[in-house]
């Protein structure tokens, strides 16, 4: 291994030998059990989005999951770049590698760099009027926007871009070559050590999306992939098609997702983030027992007898949850009360997902919410890249008013140093690639390439203090500073470009764009929604001010450190 400058003070997590646990029979149904349970696609497609006729009464209840809809009414396209710009970045290959209900998935290559990638191709659907059918919309909108933002964590399939033809919305992916979870669940490889890695990293997702407001909606062992395909490859989480952005308070009314995972608050049709994590519950008892603990599984699995969605739902609200029968006599207490503790029916009760991650049943799995600034930087990396577009704009013009010499930059200062030695004032890309492929980083060169593709490098290759200190400080302490109100008029007056008071998106498209402005009407109307502003006007100053206050400080812990183990 490499000793490098973020390796310094490196400290190994310990984790104790696995417990093997014995293979359930059950697991041989379970396959065929969730994909019967599972809602039809229509159908569920239905239920994910409201009718323009019940738009407004949804709105109220939960805004931007309607917004999304009402801004394409009427449209024919979406905004994302065209067919040429997809052609001349990547080479399409005939093998389909994945079928959804929604989509067939190709591999491709890209042209420029030579790395393969998927590419999910999602048929356009219009309606009689010739438009856009906005339940197909609103799925492609949402994917493309809860992806572009949370693909910046590792827990999640890095998206590279959408683009759109005539007939089609091209969505390009991280290639995961390892299968479906689900795929690794039927084989019964799971002892009670892997299955709490895998829930860690479940969570870590939930925990994640639950911090920007978005309700993922179809937790389930589809729905996350192996990167690669030995077992400790990291687990990545695709298929955002339902998910939905939904302020905490605000509920949702509408049944959507797998009843197999479904919380009971669900089938009540009145529901908000809590479900996920009974949903991650149900992926858990799966895990460690290969079966799913309703009556219902036997009756439609053993005895093959019908079972009517009503008699599903009666019992996902109703019935006691198995936790007697084998494999729980052989299961620790600590494993029991932590799926215990998820199934609770009382939503108010169960934990939120960045609580469950702290339960003792993943303490070996947790990461160390005290880790020092060299090990957490690929941490701080993916925390910066789950900000979203025109908050990291927002940031970094922030970073670039901070003082050097401020108290609060001290340790940044020192790592900075040690990545510069001879103290020209900006770190070498290269140098930092160099730290994060070969120091004390488990990361693949494709992983590396998504943390630092957020970057802003100088033509020189160079990356300056201020853009060091955007992605990688704490910016709770910056913004508990006596000097924050200050920084932030600063930073709104230099983004103000054309001195009209507010930041003009003809500002905005210079400052994400550039000169030569921007390829696709996306590119600026993205980051717009990321930040819940409105596509027309102009951000003033108490917008702002809004945009930067809203939560900052993810705890570190909710992101991979990816520190390789001790020896
Ligand atoms: N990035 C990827 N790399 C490799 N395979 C992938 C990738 N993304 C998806 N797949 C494969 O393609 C399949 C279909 O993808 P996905 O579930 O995203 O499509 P969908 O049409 O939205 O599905 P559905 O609506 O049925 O859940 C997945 O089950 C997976 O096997």
């Amino acid at each position: 291994m490499t000793s490098t400058a973020l390796s310094t003070h490196y400290r190994a997590r310990q984790v104790p030998p696995a417990a093997q646990q014995p293979r359930h029979a059950q697991q041989q149904h379970a396959s065929a059990a969730l994909s019967a349970l599972r809602i039809a696609p229509l159908r569920q497609a239905a239920w994910a989005t409201p009718a323009p006729r019940f738009q407004k009464r949804q709105r109220q209840r939960c805004n931007a999951a309607a917004s999304f809809t009402e801004e394409l009414v009427e449209a024919s396209e979406f905004g994302y770049k065209g067919e040429q710009a997809f052609v001349e970045q990547y080479a399409m290959e005939k093998r389909k590698i994945g079928k959804g209900a929604h989509s067939s998935v190709y591999l491709a290559v890209d042209r420029e760099t030579g790395e393969r990638v998927a590419v999910k191709v999602m048929p356009k659907r219009f309606g009689p009027d010739g438009f856009l059918e906005s339940t197909f919309a609103c799925r492609v909108r949402n994917e493309v926007d809860i992806s572009t933002r949370l693909g910046k964590s590792l827990n999640v399939c890095y998206f590279h871009g959408a683009y759109e033809t005539d007939k089609a919305v091209h969505l390009v992916l991280e290639l995961l070559s390892g299968g479906q979870l689900w795929d690794r669940v039927m084989k019964g490889e799971y002892g009670e050590r892997q299955a709490a890695r895998i829930m860690a990293e479940v969570l870590r997702t939930v925990a994640q999306c639950h911090s920007k407001d978005v309700i993922l909606r179809d937790v389930k062992p589809h729905n996350w992939v192996f990167a690669a395909p030995g077992d400790d490859a990291p687990l990545k989480a695709v298929d955002f098609g339902i998910s939905v952005y939904c302020p905490k308070g605000e509920y949702i009314t509408q049944r959507a997702g797998t009843r197999s995972v479904m919380a009971p608050e669900v089938v009540r049709e009145h529901y908000s983030h809590p479900a996920d994590v009974w949903s991650a519950g149900i992926v858990a008892y799966l895990l460690l027992t290969g079966r799913l603990p309703y009556p219902f599984w036997e009756k439609l699995y053993v005895t093959k007898e019908n079972v009517t969605a009503d008699e599903m739902f009666h019992q996902i609200l109703h019935a006691p949850l198995d936790f007697e029968a084998p494999p729980w006599d052989t299961l620790s207490t600590a494993a029991k009360e932590f799926v215990q503790a998820l199934l609770d029916r009382d939503e108010v009760q169960r934990p939120t997902a960045e609580q469950a991650l702290q339960h003792r049943w993943l303490m070996s799995e947790r990461e160390d919410p005290d880790v020092p600034l060299n090990d957490s930087i690929v941490q701080r990396l993916q925390r910066f890249g789950t900000y979203g577009r025109l908050k990291q704009l927002a940031l970094r013009t922030v970073a670039s008013h901070i003082p050097e010499d401020s108290i609060i930059l001290s340790d940044l200062r020192g790592l900075f140093l040690e990545l510069d030695p001879a103290d020209r004032g900006v770190v070498r890309f290269s140098r930092l690639q160099e730290e994060l492929e070969e120091g004390n980083f488990n990361l693949s060169s494709a992983e590396t390439q998504q943390l630092l593709s957020q970057m802003e490098v100088t033509p020189e290759g160079d990356i300056t203090f201020p853009e060091f200190v955007a992605s990688l400080v704490d910016w709770n302490d910056v913004q508990e500073s006596s000097e924050w109100d200050s920084l932030v008029l600063a930073a709104f007056e230099e983004m103000d470009v054309d001195c009209s008071g507010a930041i003009s998106t003809r500002s905005l498209e210079l400052l994400l764009c550039g000169e030569d402005g921007c390829q696709a009407p996306d590119d600026i109307q993205a980051p717009l929604r990321e930040a819940r502003l409105d596509q027309d006007s102009c951000i003033r100053l108490p917008e702002f001010k809004q945009l930067l206050s809203a939560r900052l400080l993810d705890p570190l812990d909710m992101f991979e450190s990816r520190l390789v183990q001790s020896q």
